[in-house]
This record gives structure tokens, sequence and C-alpha cells, in this order.
């Protein structure tokens, strides 16, 4: 596979470019890397932060250079404390090596000038734990995530704010009216299509979405990225995408972490590529 596509020659475009062009070379696929104590215990791995870096690196070595996006959940490299946080930063840094992109799934979120510390950890070039995208928390307001919009801008990088989340418990936020009358997902979708409204092919913010929310009312055409976790492990299906997404599907991230890291490490580039191809197919790769 080759590692040319997202490497050092786009690594000055903005991040919805480096996305699509990514995914038109790999595929859409978006492998999740949440090392739960089941997973570990079923690679035959402890539950300690060495068996966290050897699960890790694993998942790097047979991946990094055939699937265009990885997710790494956040909470389970956190669980170690800072060794966990130093395998998700060597990880970080040796997916980006081999031409992958890599979206932190730590759902941040805080008054603006606190944004500023996360934008600088996560979203600035030299930061320590300097991914492609992060996954953001817009229950501060909108406008609480400027400061990362304004690092991301600056730095190429991308943002994915939570709109319509794959668990049962988000509609009573996420659906429920503002004062100005769209819902708070729909408020959201809105302020995205604000800052992708100059974005030639597909913008730098994303939203996520659930795969498993089976449909809805809200217009999710924000020249964007949509992050859509949910597949397999919580029921949503690669079938099922054209009926949640209808016209925006090819703009879809498909993610999905238990369903392929179940398969064992010996399983995982088989896993990984038949789930690749299902997505490929329904998504017009
Ligand atoms: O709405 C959301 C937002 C984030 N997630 C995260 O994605 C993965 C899903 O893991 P699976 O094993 O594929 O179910 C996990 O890290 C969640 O925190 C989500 O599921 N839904």
């Amino acid at each position: 596979m080759s590692n040319q596509l997202v490497g050092s020659d786009m690594r000055n475009k903005p991040f919805g470019a480096r996305l699509r062009a990514a995914m038109d070379t790999r595929g859409p696929l978006c492998v999740g890397i949440d090392p739960h104590q089941h997973l570990l215990d079923a690679w035959g791995l402890p539950d300690t932060a060495e068996g966290l870096a050897s699960f890790t690196y694993g998942v790097v070595d047979a991946l990094a250079d055939r699937v265009a996006v990885f997710k790494p959940q956040s909470a389970f490299f956190e669980r170690f404390g800072s060794a966990g946080i130093a395998v998700l930063e060597q990880a970080t840094i040796r997916l980006r090596d081999a031409g992958a992109l890599v979206i932190i799934d730590a759902k941040r979120g805080d008054i603006g000038s606190t944004m500023g510390g996360y934008a600088a950890a996560y979203l600035a070039e030299k930061g320590p734990l300097a991914c492609d995208a992060l996954t953001v928390s817009p229950y501060l307001g909108f406008g609480s995530l400027q400061p990362a919009i304004d690092v991301a801008r600056e730095s190429g990088a991308g943002l994915f704010v939570l709109a319509l989340t794959s668990n049962p418990e988000g509609p009573q936020f996420q659906t429920a009216r503002t004062a100005d009358g769209p819902t708070v997902a729909g408020a959201v979708l809105d302020g995205l299509r604000g800052l992708n409204a100059d974005a030639d092919d597909l913008g730098s913010f994303g939203a996520v979405v659930g795969a498993t929310i089976s449909s809805t009312d809200e217009n999710l055409d924000i020249n964007g990225p949509l992050l859509a976790p949910g597949l397999g492990a919580q029921g949503g299906t690669a079938e099922g995408l054209t009926k949640v997404f209808g016209t925006a599907v090819r703009n879809v991230v498909p993610s999905s972490s238990r369903e392929i890291l179940g398969a064992g490490p010996t399983g995982l580039q088989a896993a990984a590529d038949r789930a690749n191809d299902a997505y490929r197919t329904v998504l017009g790769y």
C-alpha cells in the first residue's frame, strides 16, 4: 500500500483535503483503537501499560499502511495514566508517519479560554499529542469551541463536533429545541456548515453522527466529514448508512472499533479489508 497519499507532500493541506485523498486511496474505513480490558484479555495480554502498548502497536503494525483513518479512544489510554498517554503519543506518531490520519477521540469541551489549552495539546502543529483531528463537545455552546477552531485553521487540523451521537441517551439533549428554533444538533450542524462554507470539496470541520440513529430530519449536508461510530458492536450496519445519511453519504467516515479489534492480532487485516470493502460499495468509493 502507498504511504504517499497523505504523506509529507500533503501535510500542508487542510484536514478535509487530506481526508478525502486518504479515503479515495485506501477506502473510507476508520479503525477505532479502543483497548478495552476484555480485548487485552482476548489477545492474551495483561491489563497493564505494557499490555496496552503491545495491543496498540500490534494494531499499528498490522494496519497503518492499509487503512486511511484511525480513531484512538483516549479513555482507554488515560486509564493507565502517563504511561498510557505515552502509548497514545507514540501510536499517533507512528500512524501518521505511515501515511494514515489520526482522529483522537477525547470529546474535549470547556469554556473558551480552557479550550485553548486543549487546542495547544492536540491541534497545534507541534503539540505533544498533535493529531489530524480531535472530537469535541459543543455543550458549553458552539462559540466556546472558537479557540480550537482557530488553532485547527492555522495548523491544518480538523474537528469533529458531537451532533447526533450513537448512544440511546443522546436525543435527550440533542433533539431538544434551542431558544432560536433549531434543535441542539441542528444548531451544531448549522455552525459547521458555516465553517466549511469556503471549502472546495470537503471542509475540515465535521460532525459526529452515529450510524445507529436509523434516520434524521436534520440537514447533514455540511460540506464536511461525518464521523459515524456505532457500526458493528452497537448495531449499525454498512447498508444502514444510506438511510441515515441520504445524499451526504459520500462524506461519511465509518468508524468501527470492537468489531475489527475482536478479530484478534492475526485476523485484523482480513477484518479491516472486509469492512473497508463493504463501506467502499455503500459509500461509492
Ligand atoms: O456518538 C458516538 C461518539 C463516539 N463514539 C466512540 O466510538 C467508539 C465506538 O466503539 P465500537 O467498539 O465500534 O462500538 C468508542 O470509542 C466510542 O466512545 C461512539 O460510539 N458514539
